[in-house]
């Protein structure tokens, strides 16, 4: 079977979430074939985390349907890793009360995958600690690990290089690059969305202003308008 055909992967039709009176995401679509990178960048309230939390099942779209390998899919958020996928989320968010693996491990992972997540994430050592005693760089790969320990086909990275220092982003670009899932990336930081992005989506005030690779986004006068002169 051909792992990209025209259905395979996760696709968003039509997409539109309001906010009451906001309009945060405007009839976005998007796909996602396998074994891609994808970015979804813009300006601060652009939509990005709407986006990921529609695909996580946390907001509901007022219109718009996702499917996945070309069947329906309505996203559960308790459900997430049973149609394989996982999320990390901005920040840090993990139980101070339990240790590393214990967070790792939480929800239906086991001891195995946990700890070879550990290991790719290069924080085994640290396995039963308890994360506040970690320094923020390594709560970030425990958040990293805790999706990975899910094996997922698709990964969802919420900011993840948010707080990471120039040693730490280039680890995980290289964690992304030699990820064999699909990843979904939301981040701010234009360098690591460009060394690691096969495609990127861009939004602003909600509307889908661009989508292509790398190259094709840098030199886009709307995204140099909405998004990267605005960073500049
Ligand atoms: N639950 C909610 N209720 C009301 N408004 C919301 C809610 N979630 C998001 N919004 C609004 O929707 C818009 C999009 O927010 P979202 O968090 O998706 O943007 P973002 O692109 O992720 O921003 P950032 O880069 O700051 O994380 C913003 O104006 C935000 O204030």
């Amino acid at each position: 079977m051909s792992t990209d055909s025209a259905e395979s992967g996760l696709s968003l039709h039509h997409i539109t979430v309001r906010f009451g009176g906001l309009l945060a995401l405007d009839d976005v679509s998007l796909r996602v074939p396998p074994g891609r990178v994808v970015g979804i960048i813009g300006p601060n309230g652009a939509g990005k985390t709407t986006l990921f939390n529609v695909v996580s099942g946390f907001v509901t779209p007022q219109s718009g349907a996702m499917t996945l390998d070309g069947k329906p899919f309505r996203a559960r958020p308790h459900q997430l890793i049973r149609h394989g996928l996982a999320r990390t989320l901005q920040g840090v968010g993990q139980f101070d009360g339990m240790t590393v693996l214990d967070n790792v491990q939480v929800g239906p992972r086991s001891e195995n995958d946990a700890w070879a997540a550990l290991e790719r994430c290069g924080i085994a050592e640290h396995a039963r600690q308890f994360p506040k005693t970690l320094p923020y760089a390594k709560r970030k790969r425990v958040e990293l690990a805790r999706a990975l320990a899910a094996r997922p086909r698709i990964l969802m990275l919420d900011e993840p290089a948010g707080g990471l220092d120039t040693d730490e982003i280039r680890w995980l670009a290289d964690l992304i690059r030699e990820s064999e899932c699909t990843v979904l990336l939301v981040e701010h930081h234009m360098e690591l969305v460009m060394s690691v992005c096969d495609e990127i989506l861009v939004l602003d005030f909600g509307k889908p202003i661009a989508l292509g690779a790398p190259a094709e986004i840098r030199s886009n006068d709307k995204v140099a308008e909405a998004y990267l002169g605005a960073a500049a």
